[in-house]
């Protein structure tokens, strides 16, 4: 459903705590199922990388999201296996901004930057799915850093910079303001678009995907 809707990118939650997870036996038989209309991304919180590369042959996958804490040594050694890898970051504060530059630094210093970084809301004690939005202040924070970046970013020529998704709490009502505000190259969604935990609702994700195509 959320394939025939137009999603880009379908994440496969293998997450165990999660009201998203997907059984490992379950998960080859959605890629399949939306082979050829969506790309399947392989959702893991602080898994060892050989976990993360055993469930995703299993399931055929070649795109993983660390939800995490995930060191960049895992980013690079899932590169070299030939994954294609998003970095997930959860911003509590404008420090949590610092520390995910430094940690991106250090990516790009050891050969590891990740294809894309995914910005999240931080909710103590939650990894994701939490349905809170970033707070406006860091947002702005953000958006303030990326804007700079991406003007130093056309004076240089460093290797291309992680493209950014925007995620947290973002519905169909919001998503278009959002999108014009940070102009991500993708959104995510999870909470925002589900009739109850877990469960998604086809209008719902038609709305969303309307909206953030508007915005
Ligand atoms: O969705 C989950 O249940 C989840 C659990 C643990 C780690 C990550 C999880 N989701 C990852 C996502 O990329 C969500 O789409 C993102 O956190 C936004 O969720 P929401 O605020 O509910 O839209």
């Amino acid at each position: 459903m959320v394939a025939e809707a137009g999603a880009d990118w379908i994440g496969i939650n293998f997450h165990p705590p999660s009201k998203r997870f997907v059984p490992p036996e379950r998960a080859a038989g959605l890629v399949a199922a939306i082979a050829g209309r969506s790309e399947a991304v392989g959702l893991f919180v602080n898994r060892p990388v050989a976990e993360v590369v055993a469930a995703s042959e299993r399931a055929g996958l070649t795109i993983v999201q660390l939800h995490g804490d995930e060191p960049a040594e895992d980013v690079r050694d899932l590169i070299a296996a030939g994954y294609r890898v998003v970095r997930a970051f959860r911003l509590g504060d404008r420090s949590a901004i610092d520390r995910m530059e430094a940690w991106l630094i250090h990516a790009e210093a050891i050969g590891a930057a990740p294809e894309a970084v995914l910005v999240d809301a931080f909710v103590p004690g939650q990894e994701g799915g939490t349905g809170h939005g970033i707070g406006g202040e860091v947002l702005d924070a953000l958006v303030e850093r990326w804007n700079v970046a991406s003007v130093l970013a056309r004076h240089a020529e460093p290797s291309p910079a992680p493209k950014r998704i925007l995620a947290g709490g973002l519905t169909p009502g919001t998503v278009a303001g959002l999108v014009r505000r940070v102009r991500p190259w993708m959104v995510d969604v999870a909470s925002g678009v589900e009739s109850s935990p877990g469960r998604k609702d086809p209008e719902a994700v038609r709305a969303f995907i309307n909206a953030v195509r508007s915005g």
